[in-house]
């Protein structure tokens, strides 16, 4: 089999219940793509460390750990990799989130999510969701 590459990302969730996805730089793989918030679980990491630590380095808000609720996962087999990513939901955190990497972010209807084109991994997240919100 591939490398199984975990990666954890977050739906952000606002009083309006909108969902934030944020667009994936150029020169990233899959670039211009829109995405939830999140990346790599580093070597020795938490899911939920390494969640924090991406909500802050790319957005600038600080998140409790017992604020990220698990909702479900995204098992999607990529040229190179097999990505495994669960998803979390988190309507709490500190802070005004901004994309502190040069990306656009944007919040959006989870029902409104298909009109942004994202990772074919991300397509079975959106109705769970649309459940959801
Ligand atoms: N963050 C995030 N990554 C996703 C989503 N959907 C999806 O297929 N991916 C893939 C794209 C990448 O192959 C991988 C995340 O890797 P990344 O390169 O963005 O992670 P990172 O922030 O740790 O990046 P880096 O600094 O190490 O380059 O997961 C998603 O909704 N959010």
């Amino acid at each position: 089999m591939k490398t199984l590459l975990l990666v954890v990302a977050c739906a952000l969730v606002d009083v309006d219940n909108r969902v934030l996805i944020s667009q994936r730089p150029e020169g990233k793989a899959l670039a211009g793509l829109w995405e939830f918030p999140g990346g790599k679980v580093d070597p020795g990491e938490s899911p939920e460390d390494a969640l924090v630590r991406e909500l802050a380095e790319e957005l600038g808000i600080t998140v409790e750990k017992p604020c990220l609720a698990p909702l479900t996962f995204a098992s999607f087999d990529y040229e190179t990799f097999h990505l495994l990513m669960p998803l979390y939901v988190c309507r709490r955190w500190q802070g005004f989130v901004s994309g502190r990497e040069g990306q656009a972010v944007k919040w959006v209807k989870a029902r409104d999510l298909r009109s942004y084109p994202m990772p074919p991994a991300d397509e079975p997240l959106i109705p769970h969701l649309v459940d959801l919100l």
